[in-house]
């Protein structure tokens, strides 16, 4: 079994932009709780009455005043990408200096879906490493805005260095029936809220194991659409039950086998124990294959309310979908993948802690 070395270290500090495009971006990053004060947070939208009344973030830029008049983007993603062409000026001045930016938006409406590509590629331009988290849309939404969802996602893919997707029908799959869409969204949100928590507060607090940003770069540079697990627990093994949570997550799609790069965050209170962290590494390191391209970060957050709780957030991406060159081939250099190997691991004893979502899941698979 490999073990980690855990011990404070120093890192240079990163700036890092977050940026809310349209209605569920800017919802989502109105709410997220961050150490604000090392995070940039800016809101975008072609809506000004949404702009000004639903969002208290005190960087907000209109797009395309010209275009639209502030009159929203009408579900026409030609529109939003037009808009975000026209305040590009805006945005580059907002989002320069920028180590990460992080986009925020939801597929399958005119705003989001059109600006979360130019904004990736002027993210991009402007040197950050750019990763994008979305939803995608409800299955009742179906028919057009499900297309655009999908194009839109599919032109993302092709600007963004990495894109976590969360599914809104995939969620609602989780969801007893008698459940409100609303509350459906609500746990959209908690999930792509912990996500992102998971990897801007990772990156901006002091770092309990030597992770530099220049290998989270390359771990998360060019990876396209990636997997995404999340865990949660609090008590003596937290962290351990924690990242056997995010290892086995309802919500990654794909193989983690198959995953040749793998970030992964943990982040406790102030009482995070060093051991329990210790195993917990080990426990990724017995799970995974040795070839894979591993970036692990372990940081104590003092803006978490309960000192106990252990979070860990877990991307992973699979070789098949990095952003290459026209013509390589995707497998050619990938080491074959070792079968699974059988965690020695305690079995999670209990769900209680997991997110209510997962739980239900669980329980109702069980
Ligand atoms: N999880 C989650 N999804 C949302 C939320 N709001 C909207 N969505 C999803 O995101 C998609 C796009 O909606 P919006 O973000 O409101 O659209 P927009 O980008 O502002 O586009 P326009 O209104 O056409 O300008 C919707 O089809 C929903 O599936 C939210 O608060 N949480």
């Amino acid at each position: 079994m490999q073990s980690a070395d855990v011990s404070f270290q120093p890192r240079t500090p990163i700036t890092i932009k977050l940026i809310g495009l349209g209605g569920c971006g800017g919802n989502l990053v109105s709410t997220l709780q961050l150490p604000a004060a090392q995070i940039g947070v800016i809101v975008a939208n072609t809506d000004q009455q949404d702009l000004v009344g639903r969002t208290t973030v005190p960087t907000r830029i209109l797009l395309g005043p010209q275009l639209t008049g502030g009159k929203g983007a009408g579900g026409h993603p030609q529109v939003g990408a037009e808009a975000t062409l026209e305040s590009e000026p805006v945005l580059a001045q907002a989002l320069a200096g920028a180590d990460l930016v992080v986009i925020v938006a939801g597929m399958g409406g005119g705003t989001g879906t059109g600006a979360a590509p130019v904004v990736a590629r002027l993210a991009r331009q402007l040197g950050a490493l750019t990763l994008a988290f979305v939803t995608m849309p409800f299955q009742v939404e179906k028919g057009k805005r499900s297309r655009t969802a999908e194009q839109g996602l599919a032109s993302l893919t092709a600007t963004a260095d990495a894109v976590v997707v969360v599914s809104n029908q995939k969620i609602l799959r989780f969801v007893p029936p008698r459940e409100t869409l609303s509350n459906a969204l609500t746990y959209s949100n908690t999930i792509l809220s912990a996500a992102i928590s998971g990897v801007v507060e990772q990156l901006s607090l002091p770092s309990l194991m030597q992770l530099d940003f220049s290998h989270v770069r390359q771990t998360l540079s060019n990876a396209g659409q990636t997997m995404l697990g999340i865990g949660s627990a609090t008590g003596s093994d937290a962290a351990q039950r924690a990242v056997q949570m995010a290892l086995r997550c309802d919500l990654l799609e794909g193989h983690l086998m198959k995953a040749r790069r793998l970030f992964v965050s943990i982040i406790g209170g102030n009482n995070l124990g060093l051991h329990d962290v210790n195993n917990a590494i080990a426990q990724i390191h017995q799970t995974i294959d040795n070839e894979m391209d591993l970036a692990i970060g372990v940081v104590s957050s003092p803006h978490q309310a309960n000192p106990d709780r252990v979070r860990v957030t877990l991307i992973a991406s699979e070789v098949d979908s990095f952003r290459r060159p026209a013509g390589a081939s995707a497998n050619k250099s990938a080491p074959r993948p070792k079968p699974p190997v059988q965690s020695q691991a305690p079995a999670l004893r209990k769900y209680d802690d997991l997110p209510p979502f997962l739980k239900l899941h669980r329980r109702g698979s069980a």
